[in-house]
């Protein structure tokens, strides 16, 4: 018989900023960002505790060109705000959804959204309320990748999933060569050593230490964030 239970009840999902701009060539696609609110809900109407960083790279993007020549830390903070302008569009698409979000900051605009503070997140996941950490990490250097693990691992969250635009970690990078092999999964230390691109080794190594298991696979794939929750075959699995 087919279990009908999720297999996780708290996780972290990151959600990639540059997949929201679905077809367009920067911002954010209303139409994507509506089907992947409702996978979202699909597995919070089953009582999974469900916290969100989300990334900037479609609208940092639209900036890139003008960032060359930055000062590094500079564009970082343009790419922090930039997720938080996503998380306030993806918040806004929950509440139209019947979802109840609530926005946290690691950058201090209080005027815009609360900060992140570590006991308020817990009690509204407790709440059944979604959980969107905007800003990453708050520092420069950082990636959202990286804000995912952290967050992760101060929630107590079980897994760690990666929504992005392939559908699982290859042996290289799946846009570039075409012979490359999907995993069904692998370890931390063996994704640090061959240095496979679709995290940044400060993420793993983060989960890692934290012994807090990476699930990667495609955020355009229908239902393939209720199949991770499920427990079912889909994507890859990093772990310890
Ligand atoms: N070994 C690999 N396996 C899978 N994807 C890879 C690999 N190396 C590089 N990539 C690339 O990494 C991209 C995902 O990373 P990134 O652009 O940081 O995603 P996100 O926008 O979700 O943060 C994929 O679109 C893929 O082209
Ligand atoms: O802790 C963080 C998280 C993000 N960023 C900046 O914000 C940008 C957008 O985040 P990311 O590239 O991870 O988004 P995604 O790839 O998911 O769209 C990054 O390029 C960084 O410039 C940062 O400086 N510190």
């Amino acid at each position: 018989m087919l279990e009908t239970r999720p297999a996780h009840k708290r996780i972290l999902l990151k959600l990639s900023g540059e997949a929201l701009m679905g077809d367009d060539a920067f911002g954010i696609n209303r139409a994507t960002i509506v089907r992947m609110v409702e996978e979202v809900a699909e597995v919070v109407n089953m009582g999974v505790e469900v916290a969100v960083v989300i990334g900037g790279g479609n609208i940092f993007r639209g900036v890139a060109g003008g960032s060359v020549g930055m000062d590094r830390a500079t564009a970082d903070y343009m790419g922090m705000l930039a997720t938080v302008m996503n998380a306030l569009a993806l918040a806004d698409a929950m509440n139209k959804q019947g979802l109840i979000a609530r926005v946290m900051s690691a950058i201090a605009i209080e005027q815009v959204v609360e900060p992140y503070v570590r006991p308020k997140a817990l009690q509204y996941l407790e709440e059944g309320k979604v959980v969107i950490f905007a800003a990453g990490t708050g520092n420069p250097f950082f990636t959202t990748d990286t804000a995912a693990a952290l967050r992760g691992a101060e929630i107590g969250a079980e897994l760690v999933l990666k929504a992005t635009k392939v559908d699982g970690v290859y042996t290289s990078d799946p846009k570039k060569d075409l012979d490359a092999k999907r995993y069904a999964r692998l370890s931390f230390d063996e994704a640090i050593a061959k240095n496979l691109g679709i995290m940044d080794a400060t993420a793993f190594a983060l989960c890692r230490d934290q012994n807090l298991p990476i699930k990667v696979f495609s955020i355009f794939k229908n239902g393939a964030l209720k199949r991770v929750v499920m427990g079912e075959d889909e994507g890859t699995l990093v772990h310890a």
